[in-house]
């Protein structure tokens, strides 16, 4: 029973995945709030932007139509007539003959077309009324960006499921939105399993560890939106496990294990999955590392069950928890960004199974190479702080050659 798994593709697991993916309630937070999570609305422009004619220079709103003409030789002048601060109304037409002190950002006067920059003009003063000169012709619409130019009142500015990052925060403040309705972040319970396994805090002992993957993981959980709730690590004892990761069921909107999913005499979750009371979607993935990982779902909620080695741990959770949480958070597309590049050095290693080797992307004279972050293997944890990209290389073969062109999925972030 235990040997015997069915070996699904990597694009078949997240075919079975995908079915299941809800996306959760929301909830209204205040902006600062919303930074990082994802919108739970369509935000669509309630005014035009700008919502006046703004002027884009320090200088003089002017009618273009009186430098017809004007020259070195032949300068025209103006009279001034108001002088427009940010944030006024200006109270004087623009009429022929006449200009206005103007200042960037400051909305235009009415009969102005255009704004001459400051530099370009001379100024004289006669009997207490400044005059203002230009030695050349301007044209309609200079330094004017004119209302709903950037946007106009109506359109769709943010799609729901988008996440909220810096310029995401900006649009809404443009616009006013002090409450933003976003998805709730799902919690995610996370149970570290093995009797190897130390806390943290603890000193060393000979033959034990310390369990690294349950911080990994709630860090990756923070990071796709969700809130990583670390629970108890778990000694291989199958009864124990099943009754703890069942009732993390009860309060978690996402279940992920790490450990005990191979054949190992003490790999508690295959048993737990043999007496499952829920579906089970895969126990075996045609890809390296975390070949074991075993993924179920019980009352509309999943367990991963991931490898216990650290590499294998990191991919499954980007491979197949990070789409899901996002799409848990209105996210509607699922698939990967796969991006093709170079091979920077030859990865001599081959696989009966596609590989996803942590890889750092790089760009040289505008052409992107990737290269391994270090020695591949699963249980190595300390290539993960290195890698931005999983690099795809094909089952079989001899694995690739350096100049070989390669698919890859980023991973961590825009850093
Ligand atoms: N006879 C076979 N042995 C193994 C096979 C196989 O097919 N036949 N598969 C190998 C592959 S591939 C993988 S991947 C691992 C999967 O192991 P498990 O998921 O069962 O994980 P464990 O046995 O519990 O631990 C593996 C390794 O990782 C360390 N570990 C576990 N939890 C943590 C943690 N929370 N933090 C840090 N490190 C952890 C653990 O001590 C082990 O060293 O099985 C292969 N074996
Ligand atoms: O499937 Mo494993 O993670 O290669 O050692
Ligand atoms: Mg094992």
């Amino acid at each position: 029973m235990r040997f015997d798994r069915e070996v699904v593709k990597v694009e078949e697991a997240q075919k079975r995945i995908q079915p299941y993916i809800r996306a959760g309630q929301t909830e209204t937070v205040t902006l600062q709030q919303s930074f990082g999570r994802y919108l739970a609305e369509d935000i669509y422009a309630n005014v035009d932007l700008p919502h006046f004619h703004r002027s884009g220079m320090d200088g003089f709103a002017i009618r273009s139509a009186d430098t017809k003409g004007a020259s070195r030789e032949n300068p025209v002048w103006f009279k001034v007539i108001e002088t427009i601060p940010c944030g006024v109304v200006p109270q004087q037409e623009v009429k022929p003959g006449t200009a206005s002190r103007i200042m960037t950002g400051a909305a235009v006067p009415d009969g102005a077309d255009a704004v001459v920059m400051l530099e370009m003009t001379q100024t004289a003063e006669k009997d207490g009324t400044v005059f203002m000169s230009l030695q050349r012709e301007i044209s309609p619409g200079q330094n004017i960006a004119p209302a709903g130019s950037e946007v106009k009142q109506g359109t769709l500015l943010l799609r729901g499921g988008r996440k909220i990052n810096a310029g995401e925060v900006a649009v809404l403040a443009t616009f006013g939105c002090h409450t933003v309705k976003v998805y709730r972040q799902p919690r995610v319970a996370i149970f570290a399993t093995g009797s190897e396994l130390l806390s943290i805090e603890s000193p060393l002992e000979p033959g034990k560890i310390r369990n690294s993957n349950s911080h990994m993981l709630a860090s990756l959980v923070r990071e796709a939106g969700g809130l990583p709730l670390i629970r108890e690590t778990l000694p291989d004892d199958v009864d124990r496990a099943r009754t703890a990761i069942l009732n993390a069921f009860d309060d978690a909107d996402l279940v992920i294990s790490t450990g005990g999913v191979s054949v190992g005499d003490y790999d508690i979750l295959v048993d737990i999955f043999e007496h499952w009371d829920g579906k089970m979607l895969f126990n075996k993935l045609a890809m390296r590392p975390g070949s074991p990982t075993t993924v179920g779902v019980r009352n509309d909620t999943f367990l991963f069950a991931l490898s216990g080695n650290p590499g294998a741990c990191f991919v499954g959770f980007e491979l197949f928890i990070r789409p899901v949480l996002q799409g848990m958070q209105g996210k509607t597309t699922h698939d990967l960004a796969v991006f093709t590049a170079t091979m920077a050095e030859d990865f001599p290693k081959p696989s009966p199974f596609t590989r996803f080797v942590r890889g750092i992307r790089e760009v040289k004279d505008g052409k992107v190479f990737v290269k391994p972050a270090g020695i591949e293997k699963s249980s190595i944890t300390l290539t993960i702080k290195d890698a931005d990209c999983l690099i795809i290389v094909p089952p079989g073969g001899r694995g690739v050659s350096a100049g070989q062109m390669v698919k890859a999925i980023p991973v961590k972030g825009r850093e």
